[in-house]
């Protein structure tokens, strides 16, 4: 008895290991729906459409139609399709696989599964081991921005990625949290990337001048308007001086470069700030500090 309700305990144990050692297929599998264009052909449909109508238009090559099913099987199970009597149809989250979808996560999908971004992780023991800042830097022995700068296509993958990522948040801003801009007559957004938010507040607010403050490779083709600016610097030498800042989705970066929160405050009152505050929005971590 004792001995059965081991094995029991132990073939769980087993499955919980298989389930985490195979959870890359699930990003894998995620990457590829998204790619053979299986959301955009569910919705297009109209209607929840039969595995054989699916197979018709997929560009696939014709050996491989009978696979396809495992794959619709997977993504089903990761809660991206619902399978019903009538063939497949999308949950919420297969919604955000759409090309045509305002909110859509794809840049961000493709940007997640590249090799570029992967090595760094089968990287991770070697960075325990030596005396490097990150796995990134064990990987390409330069940071991720210096990579980026480099290599123009992943750096281009990057920035789309960010952006995209920012819709969602720029929504969330301009619909909850509108009220923080609110007096402002100028605002910085630092390390803000290709200008999402700042654009958004830039057309809310045409009395806020606002700047997007960035790498040289990042702002430097990126378009301004007439309360809009984009300038390039290193945030580690200076920010912007301005009402308020946004620093958004740049929290890893503290501690990437070794920076304590003394002198992340020491940075901030060298530009003019005297304390700051964290917004959380939506789980999403936004810092906003305002000048007093
Ligand atoms: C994760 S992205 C976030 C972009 C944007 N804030 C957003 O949420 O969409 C980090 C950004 O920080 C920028 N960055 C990294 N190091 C920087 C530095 N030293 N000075 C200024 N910007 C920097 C990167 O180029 C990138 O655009």
């Amino acid at each position: 008895m004792e001995k059965a309700e081991n094995l029991v305990e132990l073939i769980e144990a087993q499955t919980h290991v298989w389930n985490a050692m195979f959870h890359f297929k699930k990003s894998a599998c995620l990457k590829c729906a998204v790619e053979l264009g299986i959301p955009d052909v569910i919705s297009n449909h109209g209607k929840p459409i039969t595995l054989s109508d699916l197979i018709s238009v997929l560009p696939i090559h014709p050996f491989k139609s009978a696979h396809i099913f495992r794959l619709m099987r997977f993504m089903a199970n990761s809660g991206f399709f619902v399978e019903n009597p009538q063939g497949y149809a999308l949950t919420s989250a297969g919604q955000l696989l759409l090309k045509d979808e305002p909110f859509n996560v794809r840049a961000h999908i493709f940007l997640s599964c590249d090799p570029a971004l992967l090595k760094p992780w089968n990287l991770l023991t070697e960075w325990f081991q030596n005396d490097g800042p990150s796995p990134f830097d064990t990987a390409y022995g330069n940071n991720l921005w210096d990579y980026s700068a480099r290599e123009v296509r992943f750096g281009n993958m990057f920035n789309e990625a960010v952006a995209s990522d920012s819709q969602l948040s720029v929504e969330v801003l301009m619909t909850k949290c509108k009220f923080v801009f609110e007096g402002l007559t100028t605002f910085a957004d630092v390390g803000g990337g290709t200008g999402k938010v700042a654009k958004a507040v830039a057309q809310n607010f045409p009395s806020i001048k606002c700047t997007v403050y960035d790498l040289a490779h990042v702002v430097a083709n990126q378009e301004g308007a007439e309360n809009l600016e984009f300038l390039a610097g290193d945030m580690f030498r200076s920010v912007p001086r301005a009402n308020a800042i946004l620093l958004k989705m740049l929290v890893m970066l503290g501690p990437a470069k070794g920076r304590t929160g003394k002198e992340w405050s020491k940075l901030f009152s060298d530009a003019g700030f005297s304390s700051y505050k964290v917004y959380p929005v939506l789980g999403m971590r936004c810092l906003i500090e305002v000048y007093p």
